[in-house]
């Protein structure tokens, strides 16, 4: 590339010529000053025009704007002696704002939980999610459209969804993202990574829509599916080749379950499904509904396999269609008897012991995007001058980050503590001992993301409020975060769940 001196640079400071210099680059904006989004005439400012607009550029833009193919090759050469300053990170990099990283991932800090290897396969999910999932999570975000089968495909080849069910057998026999972790070493540490890093691309529909209906609607046929069901069922879900939604809520009913109106009445070797329900997860593009029903003896969760008996139809959310919102109808499906999960009657079971998993997953991904509004909060903060001030110079400001702050890595330390217990307690233990826990975890974080989402509108002000440009981090995450309120269990009462559960092992004789 051609090296320019700032006095060549000048030159060029007209309609039709027209340069300036953005952190040591110079740029030829002649012909794209008048498709600029900005307007044409900023451009022609006296500060700008053939100038260094470094500071005024990075005050209206977010670094990724130069990257994008269209607009870096407007890049015509460098400045004499001058070097780029302001880096963007590589695929795999760790971020170096203070606290835009976990503990365990800062330089000079210790966690009693983690190993190298999880460090390494930090490294190499962080890698994989930068490099092929990031660029659809963008694109799906913004045009609604459900991931593309090309990227599942290679999710799939590294084995991410397998992993993403957690360890465990379904494990056994695979090579996990190229060798970096044995299907043995596999832990709740490491799907706590994979949870972390697909939250971090600034886009609530997505992470649901990267296939979160398998997650939680996988484990009941996993768990409690005839051994020919789960021969046929497992591999094309964990392959990718079919997809699968978590089919419980109604409008007629959500946590409470027992309010449930699909019917399923026993014909033969066959279950008849009529009714409805409302707000499935990836329900628009599922093969498969892991569905609960009331049967005559009670509630009982059924596989139902999509065909012309069942209709879905795309539930408006406040977040991006990608996510396959749906609200699915069985008109009289006739589901065959092998599809039965569990006993019948028994259903309750199976889907309580789905749960504690969910709302520990939904922590991780909460947490996750939380982490990255703090660091664009600091990063906003620090670089945004007001009144000739960084807006850092507001003591007011600086309250609300150490609020923020707090708040994640209180999150952060909690689900560490948790994920610990779940890697050494069997699962009966988890489901007696984690209930109560995981579900005051999940209503402090997902409070917490309330706050957070307040604060960080308050320091970005009117740019929290457009869904592109310096905001748009923060606005997703201000328009979305109730869906960690709500989605697994609704705040308030994964807290009384929490104080419930305490309470039934509240000793009889203590006393104050
Ligand atoms: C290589 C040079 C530039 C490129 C590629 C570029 C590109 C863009 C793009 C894509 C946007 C839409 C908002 C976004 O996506 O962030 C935008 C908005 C804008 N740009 Fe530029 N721009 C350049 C230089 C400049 C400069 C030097 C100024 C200096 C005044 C400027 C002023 C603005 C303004 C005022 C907006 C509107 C911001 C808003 O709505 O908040 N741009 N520009």
């Amino acid at each position: 590339m051609a090296v320019y001196t700032e006095e060549e640079v000048a030159k060029h400071s007209k309609e039709g010529d027209l340069w300036c210099i953005i952190d040591g680059r110079v740029y030829d904006l002649s012909k794209f000053a008048g498709l600029h989004p900005g307007g044409e005439n900023v451009l022609f400012a006296e500060s700008v025009a053939g100038k260094d607009a470094t500071n005024v550029f990075y005050g209206l833009h977010r670094a990724e704007v130069l990257q994008r193919p269209q607009y870096a090759r407007l890049q015509i050469g460098t400045l004499q002696g001058a070097e780029s300053v302001i880096k963007v990170p590589a695929p795999g990099d760790l971020s170096r704002v203070p606290y835009g990283e976990p503990t365990w991932l800062s330089s000079g800090f210790h966690s009693p939980y983690y190993t190298d290897r999880h460090r390494k396969f930090q490294t190499a999910v962080r890698t994989f999610f930068e490099e092929v999932v990031k660029p659809e999570a963008i694109k799906c975000e913004e045009n609604g459209k459900r991931i593309s089968q090309e990227v599942v495909d290679k999710m799939s080849e590294v084995n991410m969804i397998a992993m993403r069910l957690g360890p465990g057998k379904h494990l056994q026999g695979r090579t996990l993202l190229n060798g970096t972790v044995t299907p043995e070493e596999f832990d709740y540490f490491h799907e706590l990574i994979i949870n972390t890093e697909l939250a971090r691309f600034g886009g609530r529909g997505f992470v649901d829509g990267i296939l979160a209906g398998a997650v939680i609607g996988l484990p009941p046929v996993m768990n409690f599916g005839s051994p020919e069901l789960k021969a046929r069922v497992i591999p094309e879900v964990l392959s990718g080749k079919k997809y699968l939604a978590l089919a419980i809520t109604e409008a007629f009913a959500g946590s409470d379950v027992s309010g449930l109106q699909t019917t399923a009445v026993r014909d033969g070797d066959f279950w008849v499904v009529t009714g409805t329900k409302k707000w499935i997860t990836n329900g628009m593009f599922a093969d498969y509904f892991t569905t609960g029903c009331k049967t005559e003896t009670g509630f009982t969760v059924l596989l139902i396999e999509r065909n012309d008996s069942l209709s879905t139809k795309a539930i408006k959310t406040s977040y991006s269609p990608t996510a396959g919102t749906a609200y699915v109808t069985f008109d009289k499906l006739r589901v065959p008897i092998g599809n039965t999960l569990g006993e019948v009657g028994n259903g309750m079971s199976v889907i309580l012991s789905n749960f504690n998993h969910e709302r520990w997953m939904l922590t991780c991904t909460a947490l996750s995007a939380q982490r990255v509004v703090v660091e664009e909060c600091l990063k906003w903060a620090t670089q945004r001058m007001v009144f000739g001030k960084p807006l850092t110079s507001q003591a007011v400001i600086r309250g609300k980050l150490a609020a923020m702050i707090s708040r994640v890595e209180a999150g952060q330390n909690w689900l560490e503590n948790v994920t610990h217990q779940m890697n050494n307690m069997s699962y009966a233990e988890m489901s007696s001992k984690l209930a109560g826990p995981i579900g005051l975890m999940k209503s402090f974080v997902a409070k917490s993301g309330t706050e957070i989402a307040n604060d960080a509108t308050q320091i970005f002000g009117g740019r929290a409020l457009t869904v592109t440009g310096m905001g748009k981090v923060v606005e997703n995450y201000k328009r979305t975060s109730a869906f960690d309120q709500i989605l697994a269990g609704s705040e308030d009462v994964m807290a009384d769940l929490g104080v419930r559960q305490a309470m039934k092992k509240m000793p009889s004789n203590a006393r104050l």
